[in-house]
């Protein structure tokens, strides 16, 4: 049996239900019922429902085999656990920001002040890797508020869209640590149960998928030797032959190729020139290299 613990709530939540879903592991029996456990499609896959914060020690201890998490989360507690994949969502930065009226510059700049954060252990680390002395004041929540009633200097806090340190009259003057989403697993589970890197191939698979597109065109038998020049594909595109139809003789070929997300205006415009036509853009659930 495989247990994966993964976020009950919070911004983590949606995100991660979405990607098992995608993966072929849809959760039945959300958070939202207020289920500590839910159960997958495969039996041997269970589902821990816990605070994000304490998932890395979920893992490390061995109550979950698998986590999901986010990094800062995971080096906060100095989880020894393995971390396995980088999800891609969930960014956000640990930033040490100052009042934005403040002459603080930089975090040679602190050297004897005090600082409010939430993450007291990525915070200590940070000045003495850069040999600053700090006083660190942890706090639980609220922490934009601190420099403002004389409990801090600055603060070392999450910022996402930066919203938050814009209306609190903050300003970053440097980023301590990135942070994304990462699937991990305690260590001996992992040397113990495949089936951990199966679940790490299945999320990998729709990692992979998300950055393509499954394009469909037909195109006139002349053309496709300029069509295939446009297309880079993962391997050379699909070829068929498109039965001639009652109005036309022509010879029609359709085309079918997967190509990066991120090139499809290009190669659209392009394949249009050279006389493609019926051009379909697909999303692409996953894809297994
Ligand atoms: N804008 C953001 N604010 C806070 N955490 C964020 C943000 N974007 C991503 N995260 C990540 O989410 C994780 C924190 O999730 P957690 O569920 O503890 O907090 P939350 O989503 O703010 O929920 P709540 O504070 O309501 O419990 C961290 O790994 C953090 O890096
Ligand atoms: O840069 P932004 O997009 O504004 O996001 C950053 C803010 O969001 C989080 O707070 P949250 O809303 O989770 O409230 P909390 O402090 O109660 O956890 C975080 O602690 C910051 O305050
Ligand atoms: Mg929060």
């Amino acid at each position: 049996m495989i247990r994966i613990a993964i976020p009950n709530k919070g911004r983590l939540y949606e995100p991660t239900i979405s990607i098992f879903k995608d993966a072929g592991l849809p959760i039945s029996g959300g958070a939202e019922s207020r289920r500590l456990f839910a159960k997958t499609p495969d039996p041997d896959i269970h589902i821990l429902f816990a605070r994000a914060a304490d998932i890395p020690e979920y893992v490390q201890d061995g109550a979950a085999d698998v986590g999901i998490t986010g990094l800062d989360l995971i080096m906060e507690r100095g989880a020894k656990v393995e971390t396995l994949l980088d999800l891609k969502f969930g960014k956000a930065s640990l930033v040490l920001a100052v009042p934005e009226d403040s002459d603080l510059q930089k975090a040679q700049d602190l050297e004897g002040k005090k600082i409010a954060t939430e993450f007291p252990g990525i915070t200590s680390q940070y000045f003495e890797r850069l040999g600053v002395n700090v006083e660190i004041i942890k706090v639980s929540g609220a922490c934009e508020m601190t420099p403002h009633v004389g409990i801090a200097d600055a603060i070392v806090d999450i910022s996402s869209s930066g919203t938050t340190l814009l209306i609190n009259h903050l300003k970053a003057i440097d980023t301590v640590f990135s942070s994304t989403v990462y699937m991990i697993a305690n260590k001996e589970s992992l040397k113990a149960k495949d089936k951990i890197l199966d679940i790490k191939t299945a999320l990998e698979s729709v990692l992979n998928a998300k950055q393509r597109r499954y394009l469909m065109m037909n195109v006139p038998e002349a053309s496709l030797e300029a069509v295939k020049e446009v297309l880079p594909g993962m391997s050379g595109p699909t070829v068929m032959k498109v039965e001639p139809g009652k109005l036309s003789e022509e010879s029609i070929l359709a085309v079918h190729a997967v190509v990066d997300a991120d090139l499809i205006f290009t190669i659209v415009n392009k394949l249009k020139k050279i006389g493609a036509r019926d051009i379909l853009v697909v999303p692409i659930e996953r894809i297994m290299p």
